[in-house]
């Protein structure tokens, strides 16, 4: 088992925490499914690329990511998504897009705090050797 498994393996679990903690966040129980077409029938006509955070758990186990910076361009897709289909100036849509910034300022708060600068560039190297 070669070192680059390794550290793919440590970012696995590290990606696995941090959307375990935003799973079991109540702000952000809206984006643990994805939406629901039966709830929502339009929806897959605004949004081309629908994320959720039960989709981002499934990624990582299907080894999806090599690097935090692709885990974050999904997670991105979330809020950016709830921005777009929510942006009325009605309270539901406030409400959702209020979360939905929240969700987008803990990520980034979560990898600036608990993300090393030297694991992402090792596995950036990974990424661009493959
Ligand atoms: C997300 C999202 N993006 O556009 C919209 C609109 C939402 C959204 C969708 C739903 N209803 S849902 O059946 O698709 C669902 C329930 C529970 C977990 C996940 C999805 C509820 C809410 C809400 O604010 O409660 C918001």
């Amino acid at each position: 088992e070669d070192q680059e498994e390794a550290v793919l393996r440590e970012l696995r679990l590290f990606l696995r925490n941090v959307t375990e903690r935003l799973t079991l966040d109540r702000r952000f129980k809206a984006f643990t499914k994805p939406v629901d077409i039966e709830e929502v029938p339009d929806y897959l006509m605004v949004i081309k690329k629908p994320m959720d955070l039960s989709t981002l758990l499934t990624n990582i186990d299907e080894h999806k990511y090599v690097t935090v910076g692709e885990f974050m361009s999904d997670t991105d897709l979330i809020w950016q998504n709830a921005l777009e289909y929510n942006p009325d100036s009605d309270p539901m849509d406030r409400h959702i897009r209020h979360r939905a910034c929240a969700l987008k300022d803990t990520v980034r708060a979560i990898i600036k705090d608990e993300l090393d600068e030297d694991f992402e560039r090792v596995c950036e190297e990974i990424k661009e050797s493959r």
